[in-house]
């Protein structure tokens, strides 16, 4: 490697690689991310994004760009054939628990353009547009061949480390012979991106999944003039037949006329369900759509991706600056079964809304009904997933789980001495002891806490206590006594890796995290 070469390279600046570029420069490692083609794609793939994405480009101080971008919380709705309302999906109440709304939508080319300007704030990065990437060689020490589609130019690299992060069809992962796990899912849908020519057309003002044994089909509220609709290809139609203007202004026709909205984007797809069996090979990892590929029913295609972004980001930099290699393996322990569990509740969904057997779909929404006239149909939107149980959290290896593991931990807006601030931007970046006003510290958990590199912070609920840092609300107080606790440790990541009750428990979880990360093999 040459002195001036990158740590990392990063294959694909869709959402996930330049979100994974961002993260990695803020984290001080020397990035090179490079794309094929010349310019950000100016369509809209992915519309959905979540709070904890958000906040994630918070952290790399691209939230006011990207929040420019996005549209409000919309609630999502399933309804019956005949327009019953089946379920609910809420928002939490204000204050939200990580200081973002639950659930957003966005326009993906004006969310790439915002994280690339943001990229340029760091002199450590290097992004190489119209850069394709003709060869990978040696896993282990990774040999890159890179062709420069202007110049007609090829060089090498040789990085420590490569994240592919270059889409369904992923050259590297093809490269790496590494084969998809299929978990049976593969309909073919209709997605329609519509601007309204102006913005009274009268539309359903949340997202609605239409559970319609006739034509299962969803309507999503995007942000300003942007509304999507999804549409089931039935058995025995044809896909290029459906996606000609005439028979999308007739799918659209009980919405839309004409003269109310143009055709953005038409495409057809296969949703599938499928996640690669290896995400590392040697130090070669896969990202986003090049290792999963979830139903988009939750919208959580991109989503995902954007945490396995931050999953490996800050554990790539941590090995960079001196760490053991073996964190590394964390990111498949951790993601993949979560990955699985995620397309799993997707799956379930999805099957709720594909009924395409009047009787069975009848039966359905007998049920759905009941259930909201027991209460069960109206749900907050939080917590849709399980926390992470394997890797780097306390229990992760031995079982011994503390309270709140593997979630996010909560991000309440403070005040301290910069004024007010959502809580990450109050802290410097690395592992963090988060205690309440009034839990007493020892020495010995300070002397334990500086030894292992983690910070403690005290986080007061009011101004009787003596601290920096006080909640407006008590969004991380309100948590932490959910869980009979009055400490969490905190990843760099904002996973939880666990929580203690006192001084005594919250020295045994940091020297729980120390002995995991010098764990030579996990
Ligand atoms: O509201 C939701 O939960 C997801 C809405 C959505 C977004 C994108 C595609 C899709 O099928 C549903």
């Amino acid at each position: 490697m040459t002195q001036d070469e990158a740590d990392v390279v990063v294959v694909g600046l869709g959402p996930v690689g330049i979100a994974l570029c961002n993260l990695l420069a803020a984290a001080g490692v020397g990035v090179e991310g490079i794309d094929a083609a010349d310019d950000v794609y100016a369509l809209p793939r992915a519309i959905g994004m979540d709070h904890e994405v958000m906040r994630i480009f918070q952290n790399i101080g691209a939230a006011d760009q990207v929040a420019a971008a996005t549209g409000q919380y919309r609630a999502s709705e399933y309804r019956s054939a005949d327009g019953v309302l089946l379920r609910r999906f809420e928002s939490p109440a204000q204050p939200y628990p990580l200081a973002w709304p639950p659930y957003l939508t966005f326009l993906q080319p004006e969310l790439e353009k915002a994280l690339r300007a943001n990229g340029k704030r760091f002199p450590n990065l290097t992004l190489r547009t119209a850069t394709e990437l003709v060869g990978l060689e040696n896993p282990d020490r990774p040999v890159l061949t890179l062709h420069d589609k202007v110049s007609g130019k090829r060089t090498k690299r040789t990085p420590h480390y490569v994240v592919g992060c270059d889409g369904a069809a992923s050259f590297i992962r093809r490269r790496l012979d590494v084969a998809l796990e299929d978990l049976d899912f593969d309909e073919p849908w209709l997605v329609v991106d519509m601007i309204l020519e102006d913005g009274h057309v009268p539309l359903p003002e949340t997202n609605v999944q239409f559970c319609d044994p006739a034509r299962p089909h969803t309507y999503v509220y995007g942000p300003d003039r942007l509304r999507r609709w999804e549409f089931m290809i039935l058995p025995g139609e044809n896909p290029v037949e459906i996606n000609r203007p005439e028979r999308i202004w007739q799918l659209l026709s009980p919405w839309l006329r004409p003269d109310q909205a143009r055709i953005w984007r038409s495409a057809t797809y296969n949703f599938h369900a499928l996640v690669a069996e290896q995400w590392r090979v040697g130090s070669v990892f896969l990202a986003g759509d090049a290792c999963h590929m979830t139903p988009p029913f939750l919208a959580q295609g991109m989503v995902q991706g954007i945490k396995d972004a931050a999953n490996l980001a800050w554990k790539l930099a941590y090995v960079m600056g001196g760490g053991s290699e073996h964190l590394l393996n964390t990111y498949e322990t951790e993601r993949r079964p979560f990955i699985r569990e995620v397309i799993e509740i997707t799956k379930r969904l999805g099957k709720v809304i594909c009924e395409l057997d009047p009787g069975k779909a009848r039966a359905r929404d007998a049920e759905m009904v009941a259930a909201m006239q027991a209460g069960q149909g109206i749900q907050v939107r939080q917590n849709l997933f399980p926390p992470i149980r394997h890797g780097l959290v306390s229990g992760g290896v031995d079982g011994s789980s503390t309270a709140g593991a593997g979630e996010p931990c909560p991000q309440p807006w403070v005040v301290g001495p910069f004024g007010r601030v959502r809580l990450d931007e109050a802290l410097p970046p690395g592992f963090q002891l988060l205690i309440t006003g009034d839990m007493d510290v020892s020495l010995n958990l300070l002397e334990k806490s500086r030894e292992a590199g983690v910070a403690v912070h005290r986080v007061a609920q009011d101004r009787s206590y003596p601290a920096l840092l006080v909640e407006e609300d008590r969004v991380l107080a309100d948590w932490l006594t959910s869980k009979g606790a009055r400490a969490v440790l905190v990843r760099p990541d904002h996973v939880v890796f666990g929580t203690a009750s006192d001084a005594g428990e919250a020295e045994q979880i940091v020297r729980q995290l120390q002995t995991m990360l010098a764990a030579t093999g996990q």
